[in-house]
């Protein structure tokens, strides 16, 4: 087996990187800077990053089948045109909740865009608690709510064979699964499949490979895990030089590559100068696993 290699590719830091999707067609990361109110692409075949700035936090941006994308922006779900910059609104969720925002999304198999929210943070991890949902931009642009008392509503990835829905509430320290119905995209039978140790902090963002394994990014714990959801352990810890690792996804051309996220945020000048490349983008290889591709949004 090849070893492990992990590289910082993007230097320009996020103030919360989050998000992250591969975007074939132009050889591509799409992400977002969720405090920084900035949608990003990094070109990886020119090294550049084009950035869309919006007008409130991001949660999480997908690809939409029509082109462009869908956002999780403020407590909107909206359309991005990417190449006239053009936001157009779509939804409204937690209208009752003025200090709410999305958080992380992705799209389900069948192209509906899942997204949840979470009250605003005062600093990482504070902030009034139950107070986010986990809702779907259907194809028709309804919004289905599936459940409410989420404190940060963040990773999600369906397995391989499409039966089961994981998800991450960050604040409970643990990954959850639920049986999903793909034809319905109803959730039941909510579980923890693992429970985050001390040293691993909080669970973020995560995304599923092949062989139907988690990878699970922990903020603060400067590293990715991988979970085999099945039998509850822990497989493989990779560690990275920063503690503030948000989200990872598959990526490259035969989605061998896992490309991780990272945050700058509330990191003071000290922990910032041990850390220089909080806030980039890291690329893994040689782990020997495959992702899949994203979904896109149907609507
Ligand atoms: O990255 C995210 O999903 C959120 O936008 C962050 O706010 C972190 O989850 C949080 O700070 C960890 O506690
Ligand atoms: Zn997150």
């Amino acid at each position: 087996m090849a070893s492990i290699k992990i590289d910082c590719v993007v230097k320009d830091s996020c103030k919360i990187g989050e998000c992250p999707f591969w975007e074939v067609k132009e050889s591509s990361l799409v992400y977002v800077d969720v405090t920084g109110q900035k949608v990003c692409k990094w070109n990886t075949v020119t090294n550049k990053v084009k950035t869309v700035c919006v007008d409130a936090p991001i949660g999480s941006v997908v690809p939409r089948r029509s082109g462009g994308y869908a956002l999780a922006l403020g407590t909107r779900f909206a359309f991005l045109d990417w190449d006239k910059e053009c936001v157009t609104d779509i939804a409204h969720v937690d209208k009752d909740k003025g200090n709410n925002r999305f958080n992380d999304g992705k799209v389900d198999p069948a192209g509906r865009f899942f997204a949840g929210t979470m009250g605003m943070e005062i600093r990482p991890a504070e902030l009034e608690l139950k107070q986010g949902s986990l809702y779907t931009l259907q194809a028709d642009h309804s919004v289905v709510k599936h459940f409410d008392q989420v404190d940060i509503s963040n990773g999600l990835d369906w397995s391989p064979d499409h039966k089961v829905f994981y998800y991450i509430d960050s604040l409970s320290f643990t990954v959850d699964a639920f049986d999903y119905d793909l034809q319905s995209g109803k959730l039941s039978n909510r579980r923890a499949v693992y429970k985050l140790e001390a040293e691993e902090a909080i669970p973020d963002g995560q995304c599923i490979d092949e062989e139907g394994k988690l990878w699970v990014a922990c903020y603060n714990g400067g590293r990715v895990l991988r979970i085999d959801p099945e039998t509850g352990k822990r497989i493989q810890t990779v560690k990275l030089p920063v503690d503030k690792t948000t989200s990872c996804c598959f990526g490259g051309r035969d989605y061998s590559e896992l490309y991780v996220t990272s945050a700058s945020d509330a990191m003071d000048e000290e922990w910032l100068k041990r850390q220089p490349q909080a806030g980039g983008i890291f690329k893994i290889t040689g782990l020997g696993v495959k992702g899949f591709a994203p979904h896109s949004f149907a609507g």
